[in-house]
């Protein structure tokens, strides 16, 4: 990272906020990665030695996901990414639930890997209840709760938003849940990993997804975490999950053990993380609301590495490609989905017009320290001069 954010005189060149969309790789990681892929290069299913030393990592790395993460490492599952994931546990969910029951309950600000395969089983004649949050873009676990009905068998929360970081009630929402054991419990954890510990035994989950690339890992990896008992999804045909891999096919041991490379990693650097990236990004609310931008993330049980804020009068995008031009990179939706006419996420928090198409997200990397908030202020200062000097 380092590299490409310093120019040669050592000055910050590039201030990459778009951590939400994708984080830079950790050298660690990229050094497990590159290691494993060497010297564990071996089909894990091939019964010689190297076979054997291929299969022993990816146990290994299975392993330390679990005691991260508190749970069994029969309970993890290596996967291709949490779109993958989401979409196995849903559809999943739904060929397996008992006759008669046809109804999930979401929220209306999930990412579009939960939001599609839930339409494609609305197409299928499910019925899917979509829970919006308050006009702050709080969820209130007890909406969630009143939406579920005798023929619910998925309630399906992520924890973190990927547009506003709302932190989710789902400890609430699971404890709700425990007189339901025949509900099923999903949850998107992705973007709450680098923030938040995850509350997996807690909140009485049964699956929850992560995402390698959100944590300076690898892009196509992740986990999903099926409790104990509960049937894995299958993704295609009749084939069980083999050893600890959800997708078919010749495991991927290096992504694994860069995976959980990033993961321990996240975990013993959270707390001085967190600490540093509040800092910034209240020095960042308050510098941009002095500049006229309205904040539209929560201002209660926001995740502090991602703020969302909204110039009205200006577009999104045009502000995006501005700071570009100064070298701050910011997002302004879900990147798979920023080319869709407006935030669904926004939308469904019933905010006007102007401000979902001025808003942009800004989202936070571990190297960044606090008092960079200076220099991505003065950059924005730049950025809105050269919009205003051109309208
Ligand atoms: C909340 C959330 N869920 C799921 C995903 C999809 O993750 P992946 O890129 O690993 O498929 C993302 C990625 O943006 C996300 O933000």
């Amino acid at each position: 990272m380092s590299s490409l954010c310093y120019n040669e005189r050592g000055e910050r060149s590039m201030l990459y906020l778009d951590a939400a969309a994708t984080t830079p790789p950790w050298p660690e990681v990229v050094e497990a990665y590159a290691r494993a892929w060497q010297e564990r290069f071996a089909h894990p299913g091939s019964p010689h030695e190297l076979g054997l030393r291929a299969a022993e990592l990816l146990d290994a790395a299975r392993r330390q996901v679990a005691e991260l993460l508190g749970v069994e490492p029969e309970e993890v599952l290596f996967t291709n990414g949490a779109t993958e994931a989401n979409a196995a546990v849903i559809l999943g969910a739904a060929s397996s639930a008992p006759e008669g029951r046809r109804h999930i309950v979401t929220t209306a600000v999930e990412h579009p890997s939960v939001l599609e395969p839930l339409a494609r089983l609305e197409r299928r004649g499910f019925r899917v209840t979509y829970v919006a949050p308050d006009r702050s873009g709080t969820l209130w676990a007890r909406d969630v709760l009143a939406a579920l009905t005798p023929e619910t068998f998925l309630v399906s929360v992520m924890y973190v938003n990927h547009e506003t970081g709302s932190i989710h009630p789902v400890e609430e929402i699971g404890a709700g849940l425990r007189d339901r054991p025949n509900v099923r419990f999903h949850v998107d954890a992705v973007q709450a990993a680098a923030v938040l510990p995850l509350p997996i035994r807690t909140a009485r989950i049964d699956y929850l997804t992560l995402s390698g690339h959100k944590i300076h890992g690898p892009r196509r990896t992740g986990i999903l975490f099926v409790r104990k008992g509960l049937p894995p999804p299958r993704l295609y045909g009749d084939g069980v999950p083999e050893g600890g891999v959800l997708h078919p096919g010749t495991p991927d041991v290096a992504a694994a053990a860069a995976f959980a490379r990033a993961l321990r990693l996240t975990e013993e650097r959270r707390t001085a993380f967190v600490e540093r990236v509040r800092d910034l990004s209240e020095r960042l609310r308050e510098g941009l609301e002095a500049r006229g931008a309205v904040v539209l993330s929560p201002r209660l049980a926001r995740a502090p590495h991602i703020l969302n804020v909204s110039f009205p009068g200006m577009r999104g995008e045009v502000l995006v490609r501005a700071l570009s031009a100064h070298g701050v990179y910011v997002g302004t939706r879900s990147a798979c989905r920023s080319r869709a006419p407006r935030s669904h996420v926004l939308t469904a928090m019933r905010l006007p017009g102007e401000l979902i198409s001025g808003s942009i997200r800004l989202s936070f990397a571990e190297d960044l320290e606090p008092d960079a908030a200076e220099e991505i202020l003065s950059r924005f200062d730049r950025a809105l001069r050269d919009l205003r000097s051109r309208s």
